[in-house]
C-alpha cells in the first residue's frame, strides 16, 4: 500500500480503535485516532489520565497492535488491525525510537555503551557504534559524560542520553512518553526543546506524550486524546521553524 500522501508522511495512523477484554469487562480505549505526522514535523498529545494516550503510542510503536485500523510508517502498511505487514520486531528496531518517562539507562553500562549497544543489536560494529554515539552525546551536550554510569548523571542528562539512544539507528519516528514527568520544569523544557531540534534537524517524525502545557510553544502540532478520540488543538502553532 503506497498512496503519495502516505509514502510522504512519515507515520499515517488511520482509525485505530483498541478494545481490552469483552462484554461487560469491555474497555474501549481508543476510538477511531487518526494522526498524520510528517518527516521533521514534532507534536504533542495531551489528555487526561485513562483517554488512551498511552495505548495509542503503543499502537504506533508497534508493541501493543490496535483492534482495528491501519498503521503506515514510510508508506509502508506495517498494521491493518492486528493483522502484521512486515516483522514487527526488525521494523520497530530500523524505524522507530523510544523514550519513556524515566531513562530505562542500563545502569551497568555507561552512558556510551548504552547509546552503543542500541547500534549493535542491529548489527553494527563496536567501532563505528561508538563514533556514532559519540557525536550523537556531542550533539545533546552529553558528550562529557559518555564514560559515566547512569547513577552519576542527573535526570536531564539521563533524559539526554535515552534520546541519543532512540536517535542511534536514524529512525523515521521517535515516540516519547511523558518524558520530562520526572524532570523540574527547566530541565523538561531543555529536553522538549531537544525534541523539536531532532525533528527539525534530523528529520525525524516525533511524537511526545506530555502533561507539561508549559512547553506547548515547542511543537508543531499539539493533539488531545479524551476518552480514546483524539482531536487536533487549538494550540497548534503553525510555523514550523519558530
Ligand atoms: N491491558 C489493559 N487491559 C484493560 N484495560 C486497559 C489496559 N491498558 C489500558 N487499559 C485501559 O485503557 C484506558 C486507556 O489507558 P491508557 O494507559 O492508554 O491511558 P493514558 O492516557 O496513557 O493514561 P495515563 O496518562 O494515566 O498514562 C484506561 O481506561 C485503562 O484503564
Amino acid at each position: 500500500m503506497s498512496k503519495p500522501d502516505q509514502e510522504q508522511a512519515a507515520i499515517v495512523a488511520t482509525d485505530l480503535t483498541k478494545r481490552y477484554g469483552s462484554e461487560n469487562t469491555e474497555v474501549v480505549a481508543m476510538r477511531e485516532a487518526s494522526m498524520t505526522v510528517q518527516s521533521g514535523e514534532v507534536v504533542a498529545l495531551l489528555g487526561p489520565s485513562g483517554s488512551g494516550k498511552s495505548t495509542f503510542l503503543t499502537a504506533i510503536g508497534l508493541i501493543n497492535p490496535p483492534t482495528s485500523g491501519t498503521i503506515v510508517i514510510r508508506g509502508t502498511l506495517v498494521l491493518d488491525g492486528e493483522t502484521a505487514g512486515v516483522n514487527l520486531r526488525s521494523f520497530r528496531r530500523q524505524h522507530i525510537g523510544y523514550v519513556f518517562q524515566k531513562s530505562n539507562l542500563i545502569p551497568f553500562l555507561s552512558a556510551i555503551e548504552n547509546v552503543q549497544i542500541a547500534m549493535q543489536l542491529n548489527g553494527e560494529s563496536k567501532r563505528a557504534s561508538r563514533k556514532r554515539a559519540l557525536e550523537l552525546m556531542d550533539y545533546l551536550g552529553v558528550a562529557d559524560r559518555a564514560d559515566n554510569f547512569p547513577s552519576m548523571l542527573s535526570g536531564g542528562q539521563q533524559q539526554r542520553v535515552a534520546v541519543a539512544r532512540a536517535l542511534a539507528n536514524h529512525p523515521s519516528v521517535i515516540l516519547a512518553d511523558e518524558p520530562t514527568a520526572a524532570l523540574d520544569g527547566q530541565r523538561g523544557r531543555q529536553v522538549m526543546e531537544l525534541f523539536a531540534k531532532v525533528a527539525h534537524e534530523q528529520g525525524s517524525a516525533v511524537i511526545v506524550v506530555t502533561h507539561d502545557h508549559r512547553s506547548l510553544d515547542v511543537f508543531d502540532t499539539t493533539y488531545e486524546m479524551e476518552d480514546g478520540v483524539i482531536t487536533r488543538s487549538q494550540h497548534s502553532v503553525t510555523q514550523l521553524d519558530g
